[in-house]
């Protein structure tokens, strides 16, 4: 085990007593939730980040269940010192309602027979997802999410908690996702679902306890899904052409490619990890997610005001970068902070689970805690209103600056002289700083964050900010070269 790892892990259990009512207004009652939680929730509660599993994950997200060959999902991403880091924050992982892996599904219980629920499971959505997560995080005492971060049908409940929830996160990543399904994501569901329907060991969803389960339908359901998960590229540098233990083609229907003997491992294995009902119900939640009011994406989002951060992959046709740069133009139609990036890979879809080294830098960036104090510079050069355009000159070759704050007798910002304002006088003939100074001054304060500030900067086209005080006294200045040097939040 690696000493990057959070190590020995066991899932826990979190009952909701209450009756749960889902967005169909049907009830559930008697949820439980499993889930795992990595590193130590802070004093003020502020370090949690809730990590959303995709279509067939679960709350193991990262370290090793004991005895286990293979560590948690994500465990590329989670643990000391990597970009979800376990000695910084606490994260949070939860299998999703519908789920087989602890999480009230179709294979548990109903309390009403006795006996498990099948397709007396009632639909349900990425929405009842996320609010049933909600109960769990409420019940740490955690009053906002430091980040809510998932990929593909993660990525939709990440978007789901950032409309359900808005004061609820401060950054959300959705990554390789869509704000609403596609006719080609619905159609591709549909087939996986027919496959398992068409399998007569599926037995109208009664298959517990009869010894037989659905094991073709759904391993064809897996071989067709895992194809969506993959390109063309990633397919032909894993297989090629070739040929599985054999050296020539048989001429019959036995397998001949490896790329068919992989297909078949995937099936294979996912068999023995997953419940056919639940891939039904989860497909079905994902078909049916939609976050248009109106048919609008943009109407969907007008309540969001975490900071978002979208991330699409190149190679992925399952849910392309058009879907992610939807989502993009929709919140910034809302006017919320929203940054995108693009992961370059040739994986597919699945590179959410595997680009390692693009993920830590587009997210220990976007997830970084530096603030403008830790950045900006303290000891600045400051101006009086009826001082001369010269001085203002001089200071600027003394000091080698192009920005200077304009400031009242007790320090207070006023106003900014920049070096363009100083060649501008010259052409209007001007020598009064009155005349050429701004006096709707763009600021920040010491505690602003630097994504906050890069925005803004962005936003104005600014290359300097005044940073002051809650009584407008100047502290210092912020550059954009301070803040875009890419090497201040790297660890
Ligand atoms: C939140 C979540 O998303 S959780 C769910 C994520 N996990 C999954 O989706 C599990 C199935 N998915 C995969 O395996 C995905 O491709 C990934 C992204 C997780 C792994 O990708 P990669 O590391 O590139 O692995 P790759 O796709 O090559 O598959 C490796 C497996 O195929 C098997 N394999 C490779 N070639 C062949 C072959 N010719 N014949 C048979 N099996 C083969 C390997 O033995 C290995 O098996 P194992 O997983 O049982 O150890
Ligand atoms: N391969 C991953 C991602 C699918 O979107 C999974 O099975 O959950």
């Amino acid at each position: 085990m690696d000493k990057d790892s959070v190590g020995i892990v066991e899932t826990q259990y979190f009952d909701i007593d209450e009756p749960f009512i889902l967005e169909s207004g049907k009830t559930l009652e008697n949820i439980t939730v499993a889930y795992e939680t990595y590193g130590e929730l802070n004093s003020d509660k502020s370090n949690a980040i809730l990590i959303c599993h995709a279509l067939t994950g679960d709350s193991h997200a990262a370290g090793w269940h004991k005895g286990a060959d293979k560590p948690g999902w994500w465990e590329i991403v989670i643990g000391p010192g990597k970009i979800l880091d376990s000695e910084k924050y606490f994260l949070i992982c939860s299998n999703v309602l519908g789920g087989c892996k602890g999480t009230t599904g179709p294979s548990s219980i109903n309390p009403k027979t006795g006996h498990e629920y099948g397709i007396d499971f009632p639909v349900i959505t990425i929405k009842d997802m996320v609010d049933v997560q909600k109960v769990l995080v409420d019940s740490f005492g955690i009053r906002q999410l430091y980040a809510v971060i998932g990929g593909s049908m993660g990525g939709m409940q990440v978007i789901q908690w950032a409309i359900s929830y808005p004061d609820m996160m401060k950054k959300a990543i959705p990554i390789a996702t869509t704000a609403r399904s596609s006719p080609q994501q619905i159609a591709f569901n549909e087939v996986g679902r027919q496959a398992i329907f068409s399998d007569p060991c599926w037995n109208g969803g009664n298959y517990y306890g009869t010894g037989k389960i659905p094991r073709n339908g759904l391993s064809l359901a897996r071989m067709i899904a895992h194809i969506t998960y993959l390109s063309d590229e990633s397919m032909y540098l894993k297989f090629g052409r070739d040929l599985q233990d054999k050296d020539e083609i048989s001429y019959d229907f036995s397998l001949d490619f490896q790329v068919e003997s992989y297909l078949h491992h995937q099936g294979e294995s996912f068999v023995k990890r997953f419940d056919a009902n639940s891939y039904l119900y989860i497909t079905k939640a994902v078909d049916l997610f939609d976050v248009a009011v109106n048919n609008s994406v943009v109407e969907g989002f007008k309540d969001v005001k975490a900071k978002i951060e979208v991330i699409s992959v190149d190679s992925d046709w399952l849910y392309p970068t058009e879907q992610s740069t939807e989502i993009v133009a929709a919140l910034n139609a809302n006017d919320v902070e929203v940054s995108f990036s693009e992961i370059k890979s040739s994986y597919g879809h699945d590179a959410f689970l595997l680009e390692k080294g693009q993920l830590h830098y587009l997210l220990s960036k976007f997830l970084s805690d530096t603030i403008v104090e830790d950045l900006m510079t303290e000891d600045v050069p400051t101006i009086r209103e009826e001082d001369s355009i010269k001085k203002a000159a001089i200071l600027m070759l003394d000091k080698n600056v192009t920005h200077i704050p304009i400031v009242t007798d007790d320090n207070k910002l006023i106003g900014i002289v920049t070096s363009w304002d100083v060649s501008k006088s010259i052409a209007i003939n001007s020598e009064k700083l009155s005349d050429i100074m701004t006096t709707t001054v763009k600021y920040c304060h010491a505690s602003d964050s630097i994504e906050d500030v890069s925005v803004l900067m962005r936003k104005h086209d600014i290359s300097c900010l005044p940073v002051v005080d809650d009584d407008f006294v100047v502290r210092g200045m912020i550059t954009s070269d301070q803040v875009n040097n890419p090497y201040y939040d790297i660890k």
